[in-house]
């Protein structure tokens, strides 16, 4: 069993699993499949086999949710939508959060960030967000061509952009200094404008081939977390990851973070004692041949499990 560092929770030392199959902040079908392969390929008794109570109701329903007829507001697609589902996870995941229990959120989409942060920020105002991505996904309604929501997350979190009323829920609480990035490789011209006007800290694959990972996680926590007593939101997208290690997903980009660098990530993360809520996000199961499903899935498992103390010794 390993040592649960968590130095925010309560005893018993509960873990929530937030199942998200949603897929509306982007075009692909499939992604909202992503949770239910995560929990089948055994992620519940793995985090029970760690030392954690689990606690699983089954993953979310959002069909309630679908709205009749959502039409484009600007550029954004499915706007309706991802603005109900994600104020709902906010609501769950706050909810775990205030109950003293880490909330693991399962997508989905990245899209879903907006809800899992927005709900950490409600107990934690202070907590740094840690973003590892191939992606910044921080798309305003001015900048975004494609008009995925899942490319948007962090700009409606740190309150960018045109104000979008079906938007109001969410409280812009992040601060830009309290964000930083790893692994991205895949920016839109005016994501590089937002990042270099608010002075976000990233570390794109060129610094992770430069210092190395030891190092980037040791300037990335010094950045958003310099004395290591704020909590901590990892928000993980699963296409951080090179595609040879993790294939299934929808805007895969090559060049990525290899196996060890991502785990390695988590293990950081674990170690600091500090982590209060995590998102695996972006595992698409129909995007590709059985077996990189299931390399991209345990992939994902064995991630979640790293961050939530696996050690390999
Ligand atoms: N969560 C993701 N995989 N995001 C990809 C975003 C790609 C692109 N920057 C866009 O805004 O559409
Ligand atoms: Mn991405
Ligand atoms: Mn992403």
């Amino acid at each position: 069993m390993a040592t649960l560092t968590s130095k925010f929770l309560p005893n018993p030392k509960t873990i929530a699993v937030v199942g998200c199959p949603f897929s509306g902040g982007q075009s692909k079908l499939g992604v909202d499949k992503g949770p239910i392969h995560l929990v089948e390929a055994g992620l519940i008794t793995r985090l029970e086999e760690l030392g954690w109570k689990v606690i699983f109701d089954g993953h979310h329903q959002f069909e309630e949710i679908s709205t009749a007829s959502d039409p484009p507001i600007g550029k954004l697609k499915n706007p309706r939508l991802v603005s109900s589902v994600c104020e709902s996870v906010a609501d769950v995941v706050g909810t775990h959060v205030r109950n003293g229990q880490l909330p693991v959120t399962l997508g989905g989409d990245h899209s879903l960030a907006m809800g899992t942060i927005s709900g950490t920020l409600s107990s934690y105002p202070d907590a740094c967000v840690i973003w590892i991505d191939a992606h910044a996904d921080i798309n305003t309604a001015e900048t975004t061509s494609s008009g995925n929501i899942h490319g948007m997350p962090v700009s409606f979190l740190l309150g960018l952009g045109e104000k979008i009323p079906e938007y109001a829920w969410v409280k812009p609480l992040l601060r830009p200094e309290r964000l930083v990035y790893i692994g991205l490789r895949d920016l839109d011209a005016g994501e590089r404008r937002i990042l270099r006007e608010n002075n976000i800290k990233a570390f794109s694959m060129h610094e992770v081939d430069k210092y190395g990972i030891g190092r980037v996680m040791d300037m990335a926590l010094d950045h958003v977390n310099p004395n290591r007593d704020l909590p901590i939101h990892l928000s993980f997208d699963v296409d951080a990851l090179d595609p040879s290690v993790a294939p299934s997903t929808g805007t895969p980009v090559r060049g990525g973070l290899t196996f060890r660098e991502g785990h390695y990530i988590c293990e950081v993360i674990h170690e600091t004692g500090l982590l209060v809520a995590l998102d695996l996000m972006e595992v698409n199961p129909s995007l590709a041949d059985p077996e990189s499903v299931r390399q991209t899935v345990a992939v994902g498992c064995s991630l979640v499990c790293s961050a939530l103390g696996e050690t390999l010794l």
